[in-house]
C-alpha cells in the first residue's frame, strides 16, 4: 500500500475553516483528500465521514443520490463540535468510474436500479476499497473513528482491515422525490440503515 502525504493548506467553507490534506495513492493512482478540524491528540475517537466521491451529487447539486446533503451535513457537524475528519475518497460512483456510473445512470433512467444498472454494466453492486485510510489515519495518528454513516457493509468492511470503528452515527439527509427510489434500493439490497419514510 503506498499512500504519500503530499502538502496541507487552509480550507474556508461555509461551515468554518478546515484544514485540508492531499495524498497520493499509488495503488489506484488517485488524489485523496482529508478535511479535518481541531487536534487528534490523545486516545479519543474522532468523529470522521468516509465519503466517497460523487461528483454529481457534491459537486453539480444533483437529486438523484443524497450524497452531497450528507457531505454537508458532516462538515457542518465536524465544524459545530470542532473535532473530526472527512476522508473524501476518489472511488467515483462506487467504483466504477464517473463514465461509466453515467452508463448506470441511463440505464436508470430505462427503469434498472442502482444494483441492476451496476451488473448490467458487468460490476459489482460495490467495488470500493477502504485501505487507504489505514496509512492516512496513522499520518494523523488517528486511533479510532465514531463513524457517520448508515452502511452497515462500510463499516464491516473498515473493521475487516483493522480500523477500530468505537460508534456508528446515523447520516440520513437528503431525502427527495428524485432519489427516493435509490435509497430504496440502498435499504432493500444494500442493507443501509434508513428509518425515515
Ligand atoms: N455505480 C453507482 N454509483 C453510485 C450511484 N449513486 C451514487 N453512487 C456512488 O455511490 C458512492 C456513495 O455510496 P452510497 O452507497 O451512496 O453511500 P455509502 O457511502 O456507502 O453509505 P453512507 O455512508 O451511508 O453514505 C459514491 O461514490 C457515488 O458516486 C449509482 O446509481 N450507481
Ligand atoms: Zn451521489
Amino acid at each position: 500500500m503506498t499512500v504519500k502525504y503530499i502538502e496541507s493548506c487552509k480550507l474556508p467553507t461555509p461551515f468554518g475553516i478546515f484544514d485540508m490534506h492531499g495524498f497520493e495513492d499509488g495503488e489506484s493512482d488517485k488524489e485523496h483528500v482529508v478535511l479535518t478540524m481541531g487536534d487528534f491528540d490523545g486516545e479519543e475517537p474522532v468523529l470522521a465521514r468516509v465519503h466517497s466521491e460523487c461528483l454529481t451529487g457534491d459537486g453539480l447539486f444533483s437529486l438523484r443520490c443524497d450524497c452531497g446533503a450528507q457531505l454537508q451535513a458532516a462538515l457542518h457537524k465536524i465544524a459545530q463540535q470542532g473535532r473530526g475528519a472527512i476522508f473524501y475518497l476518489r472511488q467515483e460512483g462506487r467504483g466504477i468510474g464517473l463514465l461509466n456510473k453515467i452508463r448506470a445512470y441511463h440505464l436508470q433512467d430505462a427503469g434498472a436500479d442502482t444494483v441492476e444498472a451496476n451488473e448490467a454494466l458487468g460490476f459489482g453492486a460495490d467495488l470500493r476499497r477502504y485501505d487507504m485510510l489505514k496509512p492516512m489515519m496513522a499520518h494523523f495518528g488517528i486511533q479510532s473513528l465514531r463513524i457517520m454513516t448508515n452502511n452497515p457493509r462500510k463499516i464491516e468492511a473498515l473493521r475487516e482491515i483493522g480500523i477500530d470503528v468505537t460508534e456508528r452515527l446515523p447520516h440520513e439527509t437528503g431525502r427527495n422525490p428524485h432519489n427516493a427510489k435509490y435509497l430504496e434500493t440502498k435499504k432493500g439490497k444494500l442493507g443501509h440503515m434508513l428509518d425515515s419514510e
